[in-house]
C-alpha cells in the first residue's frame, strides 16, 4: 500500500505484541540480493542537440518540436516489465511513482526505473541474469542507443546450491555479464571466506555521466526481539511494521512516498522515494535460521547517522556496509564511513577502499562486540560466544547456528 510518511501516526509498539513462533522450515529463505544497475545513452544526435542544458529539462521540447517519442525509461509499460520478471520468476507486488521514479514492489526485493537507469534487486532463489538481454531491450524499446554502464553486485549466499545454475558461482555470473560487457571488470571487497561482497562494473565512457552515490548495509543475525517485528501477527499491517520497526523515521527531514509489504507468516519489504527523485529501499528475512536484512539508498547525505539508524532496527550480529559513488564525487561519504567506530557496540573487522573503473568503494564489516573475536576453533570459543549472546538477549537461549557466528563458505572461490 502507497502512503506518505504523514500517515504514520500511530501503531503497536513492539511491546503490544503477543507471541509469535519461528516457522519451520525445510530450506532457508535466501535473503541475499541480486543486484543490477543499468543505465542506458541516447543517440548521439540527442546529446547533441542537448549540449547547453540538461536532457530532463529540454525533453518536452524535443517531443514538440521533432514529434519523436520521448526517449525515457518511465514509459515503460508495467506489462512489458512483468513478462522479464516472469524470467527472473518474481512478479510485481505494487508499485508507486513520482515524476521521476517507478518503484516496483517484488515478490522478491524491487525494481526502481529512472529517466534512463533501471535497478533491479531480487533474492531467493531468482534467476536475475537471464533476463539480462530483455532488460537491455527495454532501454532499446523507448529509444536508447546502447548500454552506458552497468554495476552487478551481491554478497555472499547463504545456500549456492540451492541458486540457478548461473547463480551458483560469481565465475559463471561473471562469464554471462562478458557476454555482453566485454570490458567489464569483476570483483570481489573483503574476505573471500567471510561476508564478502561480489560486484561487477561496466563504463562505455571515459567519464561518469553523473553524479551517482549508493549506500548499502548488509545484516545478519538480526536481534530476536528486533526480527519478531517482521511476523505477521493479529492484525499487524506493513505500515504498523514500518512505523515501529523506526523505518518510517529514516529520513525525517524529507519527503518521503512509502510502499510496504508484510508477508504471511513473516518477512518485510519495502520501497521509498525521497523528495520525488531519491529512493530507499530494506527487505527482511526474520526467520531465525537464516535472518537478514538490507538496506539501499541513493540519499547519501548524513550517511554515518543513517547506518547508525538501519543498524539500531535490527541489531544483527553481524553487517557489511558499502558506498559506491563515482570517482569525482561523495568524497564526504567515504570518509564518513571510515570510522573504526561507525556503529556503537560493534567491532569493525575488515575495511577496505577501492578506485575502479569511474567508481570509488569503500567496504566495511563489522561484527557485535559481544561474539568479537578470533574465529571459533572449537567448542569452547563456539560455547562462550553463544553464552555472551545468551546474556546479552535475557530469557532467549539460542540454539548454536553456525551463521551467528561466522558464515558458511561459498566454496573454493572461483
Ligand atoms: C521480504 S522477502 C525479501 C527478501 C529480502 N531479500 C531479504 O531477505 O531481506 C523475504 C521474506 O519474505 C518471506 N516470504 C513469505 N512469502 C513470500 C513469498 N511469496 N515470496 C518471497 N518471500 C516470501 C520469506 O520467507 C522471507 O522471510
Amino acid at each position: 500500500m502507497v502512503r506518505f510518511q504523514e500517515d504514520f501516526a500511530s501503531s503497536p509498539s513492539s511491546s503490544e505484541m503477543g507471541s509469535i513462533v519461528d516457522p519451520i522450515v525445510d530450506k532457508p529463505f535466501e535473503g541475499a540480493e541480486k543486484l543490477l544497475e543499468i543505465s542506458f545513452q541516447r543517440p548521439r544526435r540527442h546529446i547533441a542537440k542537448f549540449r547547453n542544458g540538461s536532457y530532463a529539462a529540454n525533453r518536452m521540447k524535443l517531443v514538440e518540436n521533432d514529434s519523436e517519442p520521448e526517449i525515457n525509461l518511465l514509459r515503460l509499460r508495467r506489462d512489458d516489465v512483468e513478462k522479464i520478471l516472469d524470467k527472473v520468476n518474481c512478479s510485481i507486488l505494487n508499485e508507486c511513482r513520482s515524476d521521476q521514479v517507478t518503484a516496483y514492489l517484488l515478490s522478491e526485493s524491487s525494481l526502481f526505473i529512472f529517466e534512463d537507469r533501471m535497478i533491479v534487486k531480487t533474492c531467493g532463489q531468482t534467476n536475475l541474469l537471464n533476463a539480462i538481454e530483455d532488460f537491455i531491450g527495454l532501454g532499446k524499446s523507448v529509444g536508447f542507443d546502447s548500454v552506458a554502464e552497468v554495476f552487478y553486485s551481491r554478497p555472499k549466499f547463504l545456500n549456492p546450491d540451492e541458486q540457478p545454475f548461473r547463480h551458483q558461482k560469481f565465475k559463471r555470473e561473471t562469464e554471462t555479464l562478458l557476454n555482453y560487457f566485454d570490458k567489464g571488470l569483476a570483483r570481489v571487497l573483503g574476505s573471500t571466506n567471510s561476508d564478502c561482497y561480489h560486484l561487477f562494473c561496466f563504463s562505455r565512457n571515459r567519464s561518469p555521466r553523473r553524479s551517482n552515490c549508493t549506500v548499502e548495509v548488509i545484516m545478519n543475525s538480526l536481534d530476536n526481539d528486533k526480527r519478531m517485528l517482521f511476523f505477521k501477527e493479529g492484525d499487524r499491517t506493513a505500515s504498523d511494521v514500518t512505523k515501529s520497526a523506526g523505518i518510517a523515521d529514516l529520513f525525517a527531514n524529507s519527503s518521503v512516498m512509502i510502499d510496504d509489504y508484510l508477508f504471511e507468516p513473516c518477512g518485510y519489504s519495502v520501497n521509498g522515494i525521497i523528495d520525488q527523485k531519491r529512493y530507499f529501499t530494506v527487505h527482511v528475512t526474520p526467520e531465525k535460521c537464516a535472518s537478514y536484512a538490507s538496506f539501499e539508498t541513493d540519499h547519501c547525505e548524513n550517511a554515518a547517522e543513517l547506518v547508525g539508524k538501519v543498524v539500531a532496527i535490527f541489531r544483527p550480529s553481524r553487517f557489511i556496509v558499502t558506498v559506491i559513488s563515482d570517482e569525482s564525487s561523495h568524497a564526504d561519504v567515504h570518509g564518513q564511513l571510515r570510522s573504526a567506530d561507525l556503529v556503537a557496540g560493534y567491532e569493525r573487522s575488515e575495511f577496505q577502499f577501492a578506485m575502479f573503473c569511474h567508481q570509488t568503494a569503500t567496504f566495511a564489516r563489522f561484527e557485535s562486540r559481544r561474539l568479537a573475536g578470533p574465529p571459533p576453533d572449537d567448542g569452547a570459543a563456539f560455547a562462550a560466544a553463544a553464552a555472551l549472546e545468551t546474556d546479552a538477549s535475557a530469557g532467549d537461549p539460542r540454539e548454536p547456528d553456525p551463521r551467528d557466528v561466522w558464515c558458511q563458505g561459498e566454496g573454493p572461490y572461483f
